[in-house]
């Protein structure tokens, strides 16, 4: 198995760290192989319990390094590259570049140890800052006056960052009283345990002591190369991902929840207007520290608030991918330029957990699902950047934007040019910079006695190299020859002196083809058992998404049908008002017609009944006229009505009806008489 053709130089190195068994269980399933001389242990090999009967494959991977039960933090240290990923982070000497520390492991094994560190022991971390806050001790921008060079840091940050000092985010965070800047007598203040062992965040939360932290194991005296020309400030920043979201985790959710804003709100990953060309996770607050203690102190806040932002399965094992950002930016002294630098990013990954293991209940499902499925595409990464290919094609070919976390762990791996723009003298300077890929190194944390399924399957995608090999069963004819066969009497044999049977050449040579074609099919049996239980495993892992996606989508078409509701509801609402106006409108019109109308009989009745008005309508000519007509008109009616009623009478001389016809001309005649006269 030759991983050197398989590791890429200097992208990716993957370290075993074994820890120690917790029972003192003797039932190791995992072996380290002895090195050769003058070199690390490199390889270890698997084999499936002893009870599990139907697996007899070996499988054996292969390591940048393997560090064995014994294996000091300090050991970790020393032997994992931190100390180059420092320099390439710190730039002094040549090839500035952001580095990458990572854990991964099954739940238990050890990442939070190796990382974080615990009581009286400290983690990769603060190891790595302790020697990064020595070796630019004396080129570091002196605490008083971090606060004038704030803005300039935070004009050159291309992630929209809200840029805080680390005096002030902790007095923000813990209040006045309890601030180391305020009264001695405070200091006696036994602390409890704010260390990340906390599991709830108490309602008045104590100021994390240094002095209280975990002081060994010692690394005075670790150098890296600074540039003794330039100023330094170290930022930092922390931030989650959960649910294939980013949550930053210098903003309490606590505060949060007590100023009324119940859901935590996410940060995006997106290329910024000062970062065109690159993803940032933008947003985020970010804290200028001036020593090593405030930095402490900070990455404590935000492993509290790791703990007590996540849900109640979050208290016995990480959930969350935790994300903890150094940033070290320096800038020409006497210039004083624009700030510029490279980023340690620390990260701690959740357990992996086996589908079978998971709570079956909703969000559990989900969330386990989830760093399956983010673990998952985490391994495909790793074995894509593994792969011989150059750093430019690997760009193309390394699936890092399936999710969240890979997009945030790679997208910074490769080489790139990027547009800078500079200010000089009041113009806009832009020139391409060459960045190059991060270094990244990923301490994988296994427990030899722990659980077989979980860890061989994180080995298998995070092990530089996999070979499967399957131990060959005792030979048949040797046990024959060693008389293991009994007293059985096969064809072909004689019996010898000493009265056993010795077999004939003819009889072992077919025993010796027949033994060969048994271990062949043994092994292709192995193999084949070992392909299915790969497949299985695969397939419970994307039965475990393929539910989280279901569910994401449910809650999906949820939404867009609360959106759609919502949306309808407006539309119909605007329509109504449309129509309302409509039919005012139309209402008022209606009205104003009605009263034109009314207006105009009104009118037309005053010319006819109004006697007051009878002067004006006099001296209206037309009216005069009209009036004049109808009254000559009713003269004539009158006339012919006479006229008429006498011809009547003529022809009906009964005197009744005659009677009736003049008093009814009388009566016409009595009022228009009364009409006339005034
Ligand atoms: N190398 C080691 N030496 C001594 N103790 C260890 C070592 N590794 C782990 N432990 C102890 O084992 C326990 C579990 O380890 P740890 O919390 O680091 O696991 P983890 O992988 O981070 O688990 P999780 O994913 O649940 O957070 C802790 O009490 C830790 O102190």
């Amino acid at each position: 198995m030759d991983s050197s053709t398989r590791s890429s130089p200097n992208l990716f190195d993957v370290y075993l760290r074994l820890r120690p068994s917790l029972n003192g269980n003797p039932d190791r399933f995992l072996d380290v192989e002895p090195p050769e001389p003058n070199e690390w242990p490199r390889y270890i090999t698997i084999k499936p319990p002893v009870n599990d009967h139907r697996k007899r494959a070996v499988e054996k991977f292969a390591f940048t390094r393997v560090f064995e039960e014994d294996a000091s933090q300090l050991d970790l240290f020393q032997g994992t590259g931190i100390l180059s990923l420092l320099e390439g982070v710190l730039g002094a000497e040549g090839r500035p570049r952001d580095g990458l520390l990572a854990t991964l492991g099954v739940t238990g094994s050890g990442k939070s140890h190796t990382i974080l560190g615990t009581k009286s022991q400290r983690g990769l971390t603060q190891l790595a800052l302790d020697v990064l806050f020595q070796s630019i001790s004396h080129n570091l921008v002196h605490p008083t006056c971090i606060n004038s060079v704030l803005s300039s840091i935070a004009v050159s940050d291309v992630s929209d960052a809200h840029m805080q000092t680390a005096a002030l985010f902790l007095d923000s965070m813990y209040g006045d009283g309890q601030s180391t800047r305020g009264s001695c007598s405070r200091a006696q203040t036994p602390m409890p345990d704010a260390s990340y062992l906390s599991v709830h965040m108490p309602s008045k939360q104590k100021l994390p002591r240094p002095s209280m932290m975990a002081q060994s194991p010692n690394v005075d005296g670790f150098q890296v190369p600074v540039d003794p020309a330039a100023e330094y400030v170290i930022v930092v920043s922390m931030y989650e991902v959960y649910n294939d979201k980013i949550y930053d985790l210098l903003v309490s959710s606590v505060s949060q929840a007590k100023r009324g804003f119940p859901k935590r709100p996410s940060v995006p990953f997106k290329s910024t207007e000062k970062s065109s060309a690159r993803k940032v996770v933008a947003g985020l607050r970010k804290i200028v520290c001036s020593s090593l203690d405030e930095a402490l102190q900070i990455l404590e806040t935000g492993l509290v608030e790791r703990k007590v932002a996540g849900t109640g399965s979050n208290a016995v094992s990480s959930r969350s991918h935790g994300f903890f950002c150094v940033e070290v930016k320096k800038r020409n002294r006497i210039e004083k330029g624009r700030w510029e630098g490279q980023t340690l990013t620390i990260v701690d990954l959740a357990g992996s957990e086996r589908a079978r293991q998971a709570n079956t209940a909703g969000a559990t499902l989900v969330e386990a699902g989830k760093i399956n499925e983010s673990l998952m595409y985490l391994g495909q990464c790793m074995q894509m950047m593994q792969s011989g290919t150059s750093e430019g094609q690997k760009a193309n070919i390394v699936p890092y934007r399936q999710c969240k976390l890979t997009e945030v762990l790679f997208s910074n791996s490769f080489p790139s040019a990027h547009i800078v723009a500079q200010q000089h003298h009041h113009h806009n300077h832009y020139y391409y910079q060459h960045r190059h890929p991060q270094k990244a190194i990923m301490v994988v944390a296994g427990d030899a006695t722990g659980d077989f399924n979980a860890t061989s399957q994180m080995l298998r995608y995070s092990a530089l190299a996999r070979e499967v090999t399957i131990p060959r069963i005792p030979s048949i004819t040797s046990q024959i020859l060693s008389g293991g066969h009994g007293n059985t009497t096969r064809p072909g044999t004689r019996d010898g002196p000493s009265g056993r049977d010795t077999p004939s050449a003819a009889y072992l040579e077919e025993m010796e083809l027949k033994d060969a074609e048994i271990a062949r099919l043994n092994d292709e049996l192995d193999i084949l058992t070992l392909q299915l239980d790969d497949q299985r495993a695969r397939r419970e892992d994307a039965e475990t998404c393929w539910a989280a996606s279901e569910e994401r989508m449910a809650a999906l078409e949820q939404e867009i049908r609360d959106e759609c509701y919502e949306e309808m509801q407006n539309q119909i609402e605007t329509e109504r008002r449309r129509w309302k106006a409509a039919l005012d409108a139309e209402a008022d019109y209606n009205d104003e017609r009605l009263d034109a109308k009314i207006d105009i009989m009104t009118r037309e009745v005053e010319v006819y009944e109004d006697e007051d008005a009878k002067v004006t309508v006099t001296n209206d000519n037309s009216a005069e006229t009209k009036l004049k007509e109808a009254e000559e008109e009713n003269r004539r009616l009158l006339a012919r009505i006479e006229m008429l009623e006498r011809e009547n009478m003529l022809k009906t001389p009964t005197k009744m009806i005659k009677k009736q016809r003049v008093l009814k001309a009388k009566k016409w005649e009595a009022e228009n008489v009364g009409l006339e006269s005034p």
